[in-house]
C-alpha cells in the first residue's frame, strides 16, 4: 500500500486512483446480455460452461435438494443463521414505513400508500466465495416488504450444486425460486427471461465487476437496487487508533475480490506507517493471500492528512461502500460525514460485525454510488402510489388554485374538467 500526501487540488484523481471502473467492461457484458435475450436457456448454458465451467442441465434448484441441504448443513452454521436472520428481520422490520392520510385542507384528503412489488430478482454471489449472508440480507426486507415473488440466482459449484448453507438461509428467508446461474448472464435472465427463468421488475444484490456491469445495462428494461460491488472500505483513524484493528479490516475487505479496494486516512504519519507494515506482514499469513495482494496493489492506498477535518473531506469525496471510524471521538467525526453505505463508529465495530449479524444491510452502493444512493432495505422493495380523495367543500377551496393554473397553461379541457363538478 502506497503512502500519498493529500491536497485538495488532487482531490478527484486520488479518488479516482483507488476506485474501480466497472464501466471498463461493459462492452463484453453487453455482448452476454445479447446473447441471453436472443439464447434463453441455451445461451444460458454455454456461458455458465465457459465463465463456470460446469454444464448444468436444470437451472431451478428442485425442493428435493433444499430438504437434503437441511439434512446436510452443519448444525452450527444452521444456528448462526437463524441467529443472524433474526437480527436482520428486527432491524428491517423497523425500516418498514406505513402509510398515511392527512387532510392539506378542508375537504382535501391526501396521502401515500405502500405496497410491494410483484417480483424481485437477488443476485447472490458466489465465485471467489460462498455467500449465505447475502441470500439473508436480500430476501428477508423482500419479504418483509411483502413482495410475492423473490428469485435468488447464483453461480453452481464445480459440481453443478449449490451450497448446502445458501439453500438453507433460501429456504429460512423465504425464497420463492432458486437457479443455479450466475454472473451477467443471470441478470439478463432475470430482466429479459429465458424459458425456465420468468422475468422479475427488479434486480437487486452485489456482485463482482460482470454482475455490477450487468445490473447497470439492464436497468430501464427492470428497476435495480444500485452498483453494488467489488466491495470498499475507508477507514478515518488518528494516533489513538489501533494499527492491528486497522490492518485486519483491510485485509478482510481486501480478501473479497482482488478488484476490491481499502482506504486508510489518517493525519498520523506513525500510524500510517505501523498499518503499511502491519498489513504486509500480515498478507503472508492469509488463506487468500493472493487475492489480497493483488487488490491492495491495484486499489489500496493510505492518504496522509494535516487533520482529521481533511479526512473527513476525502472521505465524503470517495463516498465509501463501509466508512470506519477510528478517531478519538468517532461520534464528533461523524458529524462532517455525508457519503457512505454503512458507518462503523469506533474501534470495536469492524464491518464483519454488519456483513453477518449486527442487522444491518450489507448490500451497499460502491463507486461512488454513496453519493446518491443509500443501501438495500425494505423501501428497495416498496413503492408507494399517491391517492387523494377530494370533497365539495375540498374543490371550492382548489377552485382558485387549479382553474388559474388549467387556463394558464392553455389547457382547457383540464380546467372544464374540474368546474364541471363544482356546478353539480
Ligand atoms: N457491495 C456489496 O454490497 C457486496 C456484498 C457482498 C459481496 N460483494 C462483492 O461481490 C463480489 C463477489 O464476486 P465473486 O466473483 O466472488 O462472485 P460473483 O457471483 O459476483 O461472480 C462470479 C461470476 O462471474 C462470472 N465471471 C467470472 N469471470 C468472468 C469473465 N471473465 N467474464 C464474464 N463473466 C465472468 C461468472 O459467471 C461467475 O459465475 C465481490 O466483488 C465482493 O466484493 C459486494
Ligand atoms: N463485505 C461484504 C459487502 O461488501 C459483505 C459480506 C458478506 N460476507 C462477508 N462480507
Ligand atoms: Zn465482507
Amino acid at each position: 500500500m502506497k503512502i500519498t500526501e493529500f491536497d485538495y487540488r488532487r482531490i478527484s484523481e486520488l479518488v479516482e486512483r483507488a476506485r474501480l471502473d466497472v464501466d471498463d467492461v461493459l462492452g463484453p457484458v453487453a455482448d452476454i446480455i445479447s446473447m441471453v435475450r436472443d439464447g434463453g436457456d441455451d445461451a444460458l448454458r454455454e456461458l455458465t460452461g465457459r465463465f463456470d465451467g460446469v454444464t448444468v442441465e436444470n437451472f431451478r434448484v428442485s425442493r428435493e435438494e433444499i430438504e437434503e441441504a437441511h439434512k446436510n448443513l452443519e448444525p452450527g452454521v444452521k444456528e448462526a443463521l437463524r441467529e443472524a436472520a433474526s437480527n436482520i428481520e428486527e432491524f428491517h422490520r423497523m425500516q418498514m414505513p406505513s402509510g398515511w392520510m392527512s387532510e392539506v385542507r378542508p375537504g382535501v384528503m391526501a396521502g401515500q400508500l405502500v405496497r410491494p412489488i410483484d417480483s424481485v430478482g437477488c443476485y447472490i454471489p458466489g465465485g471467489r466465495a460462498v455467500y449465505p449472508s447475502t441470500i439473508l440480507m436480500t430476501v428477508i426486507p423482500a419479504r418483509i416488504a411483502g413482495v410475492e415473488r423473490i428469485v435468488c440466482c447464483t453461480p453452481p459449484a464445480q459440481d453443478g450444486s449449490v451450497p448446502d448453507a445458501v439453500l438453507v438461509a433460501a429456504d429460512m428467508a423465504g425464497a420463492s425460486e432458486i437457479y443455479r446461474v450466475g454472473g451477467a448472464q443471470a441478470v439478463a435472465a432475470m430482466a429479459y427471461g429465458t424459458e425456465t427463468i420468468r422475468p422479475v421488475d427488479k434486480i437487486v444484490g452485489p456482485g463482482n465487476i460482470f454482475v455490477t456491469a450487468a445490473k447497470k445495462l439492464v436497468y430501464g428494461e427492470v428497476d435495480i437496487d444500485f452498483p453494488a460491488g467489488p466491495s470498499e472500505v475507508l477507514i478515518i483513524a488518528d494516533e489513538t487508533a489501533s494499527p492491528e484493528y486497522i490492518a485486519l479490516e483491510i485485509l478482510a475487505q481486501a480478501e473479497h475480490d482482488p478488484q476490491a479496494a481499502s482506504v486508510l486516512v489518517t493525519d498520523s504519519r506513525d500510524l500510517a506507517l505501523e498499518v503499511k507494515e502491519m498489513v504486509h506482514e500480515n498478507i503472508k499469513y492469509m488463506e487468500r493471500a493472493n487475492i489480497i495482494r493483488e487488490s491492495l496493489e491495484r486499489y489500496g492506498m493510505i492518504v496522509l492528512t494535516a487533520d482529521i477535518d481533511e479526512a473527513v473531506d476525502f472521505s465524503n469525496a470517495y463516498a465509501p461502500e463501509h466508512l470506519v471510524i477510528m478517531t478519538d471521538s468517532p461520534e464528533e467525526t461523524l458529524e462532517g460525514i455525508r457519503n457512505a453505505g454503512s458507518i462503523f463508529l469506533g474501534e470495536l465495530s469492524p464491518v464483519a460485525a454488519g456483513d453477518y449479524g449486527s442487522g444491518t444491510n450489507h448490500v451497499l452502493p460502491t463507486s461512488g454510488c454513496a453519493r446518491m444512493y443509500s443501501g438495500l432495505s425494505t423501501e428497495s422493495f416498496i413503492k408507494k402510489p399517491t391517492v387523494q380523495r377530494i370533497t365539495k367543500e375540498g374543490l371550492r377551496n382548489l377552485q382558485g388554485t387549479v382553474l388559474k393554473l388549467a387556463e394558464y397553461e392553455g389547457l382547457h379541457a383540464h380546467a372544464e374538467s374540474f368546474r364541471r363538478r363544482l356546478r353539480d
